[in-house]
């Protein structure tokens, strides 16, 4: 296996083949170790260097940082422990995952009433995990999924979940405010989650939050402790992807106007009623404490592995 396995994986998440905050995470912690199994010589370069090309792929998904940042804290003295100890960190943040979202689906269920409506927007596997285990302990719920411009995420989650035999309601972007008076509760993923408690989430998010907000409709977050982001504890800010403008529209009209595609944005704390974690729900001004606690290790240590990020190619 050469570094062309790491160039193709970190493609996959380009272009959204391996997509999910918490799936490009995953991915990424699998991909470091199997090419850390097949390095013959020069570990700590080899590694850096895969770490690099997969950390410049989607800038705004702090999850896929903070797998990187936990999977290449490896120790050791030769290259043999070093792959060992690469390995095990490797195994650890893909179980931390997997038992995230399932916690998640626990505690977030716990909130849902029976014979209630949600609404989600995009396509997460912490929000879904929520609605199916609400689902899975015998509530009467349904739920209304926004297409997700302009990717349609929204009809992998239409899917998902009526193969579950959840009804769903499949409802265009803008069509959100017109139905509120049906929903009950709001449920969404996380691509990042800032100190200050905000939330960055697929574009559109922010819309839903507040048109929640005017109808009293409680507006709450599924998010792994790992989208937390702990370098908005030192200041800096997240930065947003924007795609391609091919995603939005046809060539004949791309020629003619300008197209601006950002893939999230930004809404405040005081939107958000919740955040469920898998260490238990909390209120957005819980997250300066989650990031220190659970995530604080990546700023003070000597571990500052000094990758370069250039998100702005
Ligand atoms: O980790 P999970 O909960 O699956 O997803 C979290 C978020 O990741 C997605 O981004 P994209 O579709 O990869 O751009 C959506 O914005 C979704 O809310």
């Amino acid at each position: 296996m050469s570094i062309d396995y790491v160039v193709k994986s970190a493609e996959k998440i380009k272009n959204m083949e391996v997509r999910g905050a918490g799936r490009i995470a995953k991915f990424c912690a699998k991909v470091l170790m199997e090419y850390a199994m097949e390095i013959k010589k020069n570990f700590d370069e080899e590694m850096k260097k895969a770490a690099e090309i997969l950390l410049n792929t989607r800038p705004t998904a702090v999850s896929l940082y903070n797998s990187i940042y936990y999977v290449m804290d490896y120790s050791g003295e030769s290259d043999e422990e070093k792959r060992e100890s690469l390995v095990k960190r490797a195994k650890e943040f893909i179980e931390w995952v997997d038992t995230a979202q399932k916690e998640i689906g626990r505690i977030g269920s716990r909130r849902i009433k029976s014979g209630s409506t949600i609404l989600t927007h995009c396509n997460s596997a912490s929000a879904l995990s929520v609605i199916k285990e609400a689902y899975r302990k015998g509530k009467d719920i349904e739920v209304f999924a926004t297409e997700s411009r302009p990717r349609y995420q929204g009809h992998l989650t239409a899917k998902e979940l009526s193969a579950e035999g959840i009804p769903v309601t499949l409802i265009v972007d803008s069509a959100v405010r017109y139905f509120i008076r049906e929903i009950d509760y709001v449920i969404v993923g996380a691509d990042a989650i800032t100190v200050n408690g905000s939330l960055v989430n697929k574009i559109g998010t922010s819309q839903i939050a507040l048109i929640a907000k005017e109808a009293r409709v409680p507006f709450m977050v599924a998010a792994e402790t790992y989208k937390f982001s702990p370098k908005t504890l030192l200041g800096e800010s997240i930065v947003i992807e924007e795609r391609d403008p091919a995603e939005v529209a046809p060539e004949e009209l791309r020629s003619l106007v300008k197209i601006r595609n950002p893939a999230f944005d930004i809404t405040p704390r005081h939107y958000i009623d919740l955040i469920i974690t898998e260490i238990g729900a909390i209120p957005p001004e819980m997250a300066y404490l989650v990031i220190k606690e659970r995530l604080g290790y990546r700023l003070l240590g000597e571990d500052e592995l000094k990758l370069s990020v250039h998100h702005y190619d």
